[in-house]
Formats: structure tokens, C-alpha cells, sequence
């Protein structure tokens, strides 16, 4: 069975600067189906985040085309590309951003701050992102009164809060001990198996392999795709 395409990127190139020109992405092109879990894998440089950022709609491809929910993005002004990020696009960072005055639950109820949801839906969606995440005991909690596992777990919920399309997660272990990191680990394969789209960009070949679907990149390009554009 065939699923639903949420990203396909054609032929995606990234150019920075001018003197001289810097090819960040050369010509990349992939499709990721809803209900997958994809490692972005590659050494320092290799183009890992110009193709989260391209992905994410925070940057604009030099060429080629992305589609998001099969909608083209570069056919999309500024302001319809910042609501579908609020509405298909969850980000889950290295080093959490959480707002440390906030609360956890006002943490992750301000993930859909952009989406136009209600204050009230706000927080009942927040209510139950935490509790996806097994943080529902922490949602009255300043983020510094939480360990690190626990903020990462926040900024999960807050990605997760209104139900992407696509989970973007870069280096979501990173500032994590080996055992704090492999319970993130284990949340994402959870969060996956409950049906959410992920892909996570990592240098570590490792953490990599644990993941169904492997896309490597060097250098700019794809140099292997262990998926083959099916879906599971
Ligand atoms: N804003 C920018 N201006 C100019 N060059 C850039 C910019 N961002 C990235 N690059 C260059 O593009 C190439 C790819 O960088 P990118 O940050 O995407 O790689 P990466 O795989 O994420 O690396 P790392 O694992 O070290 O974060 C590199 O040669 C980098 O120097």
C-alpha cells in the first residue's frame, strides 16, 4: 500500500554568498511519505542544516522545487509560508529554546501561538502534548526548575502541540548524556510508531542507524537513501 507524500524536494539547490559563491545543497532530490522516520545523516558541512532550513521553509532553495503537503513553496508569499510552518512544520532543536519565564505548559501551548488556535485550545492541546511526552507532572514547572531530558521533552511537546505534518529535529540529543539521549531516542520512535512523520538530522552514524530510513548526504548531494520512495 502506497501512502500519502508529505515532502518531495526536486532537484534542490543552495547557494550562499557571492565571492566567491558557496554550494551549500547540489541538486537534491527525495520524498518523505506521513508515518515515516528519516535520519538526514552527513559530516560537519556536508549540507545537513541549509536542507533542515530548506525543509522547514525558513530558507528558500537557489533552485529546485520543495512541496510541503504537495503545496509548492516557493508559489507561496511570505505569509502563507509562515502559517504552514505554524500549522505543518513542528522543530525540534539542539538547545531546547524554551522561554524560561514561562511555564512548561505556557511553553508548549505557545507552539501554536502562530497557528490561530484559541487561548483555551491552546492549552487543552498543551495538556495533551505533555502528556505524549510523560510530562504532564511538570507542566506548572519553570523550564530551570526541569532537568535536560525534561526541557528536551518540552520542546518535543511544543513541535508536536499541533499536529505537523512533519517533525524537524536537529541533533535532538546533542546537549544530552548517552542515557537522557537514548530516552529521547525511545520517545521518538513512540512518537513515530503513534503515527507522527519525523526527520532528524544528525552527524552521528550511530544514532542514525537506529532509524528506519537513512538519507546521507556529502558534500551537497545525496549519496545514499537507504528508503526507496515507499511508504511504510
Ligand atoms: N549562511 C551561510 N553563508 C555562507 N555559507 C554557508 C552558510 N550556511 C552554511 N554555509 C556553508 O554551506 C555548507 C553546508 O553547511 P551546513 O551548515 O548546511 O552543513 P552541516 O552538515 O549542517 O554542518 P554541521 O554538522 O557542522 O552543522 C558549508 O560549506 C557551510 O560553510
Amino acid at each position: 500500500m502506497s501512502g500519502e507524500t508529505v515532502l518531495e524536494l526536486d532537484a534542490v539547490t543552495k547557494v550562499y554568498g557571492e565571492q566567491p559563491p558557496v554550494p551549500a545543497l547540489r541538486g537534491v532530490s527525495f520524498s518523505v511519505g506521513r508515518g515515516e522516520l528519516v535520519a538526514i545523516v552527513g559530516p560537519s558541512g556536508s549540507g545537513k542544516s541549509t536542507l533542515l532550513h530548506v525543509i522547514g521553509t525558513l530558507e528558500r532553495p537557489s533552485s529546485g522545487v520543495v512541496r510541503i503537503g504537495g503545496a509548492d513553496a516557493a508559489r507561496l508569499t511570505d505569509r502563507e509560508l509562515s502559517l504552514l510552518r505554524a500549522r505543518e512544520i513542528g522543530f525540534v532543536f539542539q538547545q531546547f529554546f524554551l522561554a524560561e519565564h514561562a511555564t512548561v505548559r505556557e511553553n508548549v501551548a505557545d507552539g501554536l501561538l502562530y497557528a490561530g488556535v484559541r487561548a483555551a485550545e491552546r492549552y487543552r492541546l498543551a495538556d495533551e502534548a505533555l502528556e505524549r511526552v510523560g510530562l504532564s507532572d511538570r507542566a506548572t514547572f519553570k523550564p530551570n526548575k526541569i532537568s535536560g531530558g525534561q526541557r528536551q521533552r518540552v520542546a518535543i511537546a511544543r513541535a508536536l502541540v499541533g499536529r505537523p505534518a512533519i517533525v524537524l529535529a536537529d541533533e535532538p540529543t546533542g546537549n544530552l548524556d548517552s542515557t537522557t539521549g537514548a530516552s529521547i531516542m525511545a520517545l521518538i520512535h513512540e512518537l513515530n510508531a503513534a503515527g507522527s512523520t519525523i526527520i532528524m538530522i544528525t552527524h552521528d552514524a550511530g544514532l542514525a542507524d537506529q532509524l528506519p530510513r537513512r538519507i546521507r548526504l556529502l558534500d551537497g548531494r545525496v549519496v545514499s537513501d537507504t528508503g526507496d520512495g515507499e511508504r511504510p
